[in-house]
């Protein structure tokens, strides 16, 4: 889902809210006030990924979230996880716009890896059948890799998510062009197959108009770590405006 003023979407990731208000039993910071704010400053989505362990976003986080969404109709809610785990039991009851498959393990530090295609295909395949009978587009998290890419298609998945981590620990380095260069090729390869490309993890303020200039048709990032680190010293208001310039940057 992409606006007329800004090609790509910005989906705010709201987990460190949830892990920072989990430490103390107050209630704050509150996901809600957060995901509202963010909202109310122009971010077209919000993405919340409640892993099994509830680390950081718990299951009254994602009815609550689903609510508030209700009440904005232009924008989409993004639900990541693990499918063959807790993920399927939320887009079940919830419905969002988009469930992002991710292939993390329970106790994984964070995503760190996309899925291994054609290997876990079997299993993938009747959940994404699931989904989109369900009304639900369905990204995967893969690495930056064109020869996957058929398998995503033959799978019936909508979208890619871009798992952009090897990018941004290259930026700014001798090796970004070279490493760009892969998740270009596996964009158009892609689009090429009729795919929709999503992005995320480890973007920031720095290495976001870089990455959208260089790969064709991301639709959609979604930003929690950073964001939330930038929101703690910009506020969120600000700081939707400093990412949402940075997209608008990569297309003027
Ligand atoms: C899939 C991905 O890269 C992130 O969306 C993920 O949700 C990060 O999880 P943590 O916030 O638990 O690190
Ligand atoms: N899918 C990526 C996401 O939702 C947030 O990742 P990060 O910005 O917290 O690394």
């Amino acid at each position: 889902m992409t606006t007329s003023t800004h090609r790509c979407a910005l989906s705010v990731n709201v987990n460190k809210v949830a892990l920072l208000r989990n430490t103390r039993h107050l209630g704050i910071p509150g996901v809600v006030k957060a995901a509202q704010i963010c909202l109310t400053a122009g971010v077209q989505g919000i993405t919340v990924h409640p892993r099994p362990d509830a680390r950081h976003i718990r299951s009254n986080d994602v009815s609550d979230l689903a609510a508030l969404l209700k009440n904005w109709p232009q924008a989409e809610y993004n639900i990541e996880g693990n499918p063959t785990q807790n993920l399927m039991d939320f887009i079940r009851e919830f419905r969002p716009h988009q469930a992002t498959f991710v292939p993390d393990s329970e106790e994984q530090f964070t995503s760190n890896v996309g899925w291994n295609l054609p290997a876990d295909m079997d299993r993938l395949r009747p959940l994404i059948a699931e989904c989109k009978a369900l009304g639900v587009r369905v990204s995967l998290f893969m690495d930056p890799n064109p020869a996957a890419m058929p398998f995503v298609a033959e799978l019936g998945a909508d979208r890619i998510e871009l798992y952009t981590e090897t990018y941004a620990n290259a930026y700014g380095t001798d090796t970004e062009e070279q490493v760009l260069a892969g998740f270009t090729a596996t964009a158009q390869a892609a689009l090429g197959l009729g795919l929709a490309i999503n992005a995320g993890h480890d973007l920031n303020r720095n290495n976001l108009t870089r990455f959208l200039r260089a790969v064709p048709g991301v639709q959609e990032v979604s930003i929690g770590h950073a964001f939330i680190a930038d929101a703690l010293e910009l506020g969120y208001t600000q700081t939707v405006g400093e990412y949402l310039q940075c997209i608008q940057d990569a297309y003027d």
